[in-house]
């Protein structure tokens, strides 16, 4: 593929074809500087097919692989894709990204971004983006559905049949009606499964680092260890950072009530698994379920370890909490808009690591561009562009910034191909320039 097609290029003189067919100044303009065919993706680790059928009816070149790769077959797959789309299991560290010459931006089909080096991704002008809540219900259920499970040892019994075990037990077995359920971030996540909870008659109370509003009866609780100490049942929905790694030790399962339950399908670096394997085999804890692990397996049918294989009433599952139908399709669906919506227009709402931009649509002018700027956030730089732009007809612009580096749109109208080329060349060679592209 010529490197022309990086959509970071100067855009050739403008041919007839791509002035459009349909003229008035009033009409949307479709902005496509470079052939779609041109523009390769990567999908990995069976991302839905909405997003494989909507990012190949734009004509873009899709490569789909129903697994994560090895660093090294990442490494050279990354190489010249402008589109990658992840799940969960891809890590995107600083020496993948630095491979990848001509990457523009990344869809985590999924909510959570720990597996991107974001700042990384930002310094090198990739723009991220998620989905932000269509597996939250998901997640919510399974919760439930595990909260069930434990409160009758379910787990247990069912591994009994099926060795042939016939052990009828009520003993520590419980209704779930009239329990403490206690919710560590509340959230998407959090805060739906407290409405599913209440509606089975729990009683909520949950931990948050910021005061939210409590749905339903449910209270917020001021410190970690009070909820600790309250809940029959902990379950964790924080978002992996340096403040939740390790959050959940030898300390925090002592704080829990003896025969409580905990919960984790957020991401296994928050619970430390020797305390809790120590924990569970003590009978200290009347059980748990884990959906997320430190070291995950890349693939399925790969072996998994784990302290925790064998510990009483304890309920394993491969990191499935948003692995349903519906889940799948809405992430395919709102992932690959945003990509195209980014990849064609520019557009960067909905991004994790980069300022929120739009320009909306722009009118339908022959010779109207789209400058896409991102730059480093310094003082001077829209200095510098308004005297790139000062002879020209500008008629929307917007920036914003977030931190170390701010994005620029502008709309500019009645430019010549030359004149393309001259602000293409000019704003590139800026100083503070991370990455230039001019739509048309
Ligand atoms: N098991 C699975 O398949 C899935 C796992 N997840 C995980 O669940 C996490 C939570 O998802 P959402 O509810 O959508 O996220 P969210 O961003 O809507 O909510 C997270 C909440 O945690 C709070 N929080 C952050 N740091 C905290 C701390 N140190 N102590 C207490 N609260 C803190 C935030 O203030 C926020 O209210 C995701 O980040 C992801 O890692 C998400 C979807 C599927
Ligand atoms: O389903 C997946 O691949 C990952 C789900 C998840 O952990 C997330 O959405 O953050």
């Amino acid at each position: 593929m010529p490197a022309s097609a990086t959509n970071v290029a100067p855009p050739p003189p403008v041919p007839r074809e791509r002035q459009g067919s349909f003229g008035g100044s009033t009409r949307v303009k479709t902005l496509k500087p470079f052939d779609t065919c041109n523009i390769k993706i990567l999908l990995l680790e069976n991302v839905n097919e909405t997003a494989v059928t909507a990012l190949r009816a734009q004509g873009y070149q899709v490569e789909t692989h129903a697994k994560a790769l090895a660093e090294d077959v990442l490494i050279e797959k990354i190489r010249d894709v402008h589109c990658i789309g992840i799940r969960s299991k891809t890590k995107l560290t600083k020496k993948i990204l630095d491979a990848a010459e001509n990457l523009r931006v990344i869809g985590c089909f999924c909510i959570g971004t720990n597996q991107v080096d974001l700042e990384h991704a930002s310094q090198k002008g990739i723009a991220v983006f998620n989905s932000p809540f269509s597996n939250s219900r998901s997640v919510a259920e399974l919760v439930i559905a595990e909260i069930v499970l434990l409160s009758r040892q379910l787990g247990d019994r069912n591994m009994e049949m099926h060795q042939g075990i016939w052990s009828k037990v009520s003993a520590n077995c419980y209704e779930i009606r009239g329990k403490t359920l206690g919710i560590v971030g509340y959230g998407h996540i959090g805060s739906q499964l407290s409405v599913l909870a209440e509606s089975m008659g729990m009683r909520v109370r949950f931990y948050d680092v910021v005061p939210l509003m409590p749905l339903g009866t449910s209270k917020q609780i001021n410190t970690l260890d009070e909820l600790l100490e309250v809940s029959d049942f902990v379950t964790l929905h924080v978002p992996e950072t340096e403040e939740t790694k390790n959050m959940i030790g030898e300390h925090q399962l002592n704080k829990m009530k003896k025969g409580s339950f905990l919960i984790n399908a957020s991401r296994g670096t928050i619970v430390q698994i020797p305390a809790l394997a120590k924990a569970l085999r003590s009978g200290h804890l009347g059980g748990a379920a884990v959906d997320v692990f430190p070291k995950e397996p890349a693939a399925n049918g790969k072996f998994f370890e784990s302290e925790l294989i064998g510990c009483p009433n304890t309920l394993l599952t491969p990191h499935i909490g948003g692995s349903t139908e519906e889940a799948q399709s809405m992430i395919g669906v709102e992932v690959s808009q945003a990509l195209i919506k980014f990849i064609n227009n520019g557009t960067t709402i909905g991004a994790v690591n980069y300022p929120e931009v739009d320009l909306r649509a722009i009118r339908y002018e022959e010779n109207s561009i789209r400058l896409c700027y991102t730059h480093l956030n310094v003082p001077g730089v829209l200095r510098q562009i308004t005297d790139i732009l000062a002879d020209h007809n500008v008629d929307k612009q917007f920036s914003d910034s977030k931190g170390k580096i701010a994005y620029l749109m502008a709309d500019i109208s009645d430019v010549t191909p030359e004149q393309i080329q001259e602000i293409y060349r000019r704003v590139s060679e800026t100083p503070t320039n991370i990455v230039c592209r001019v739509l048309y």
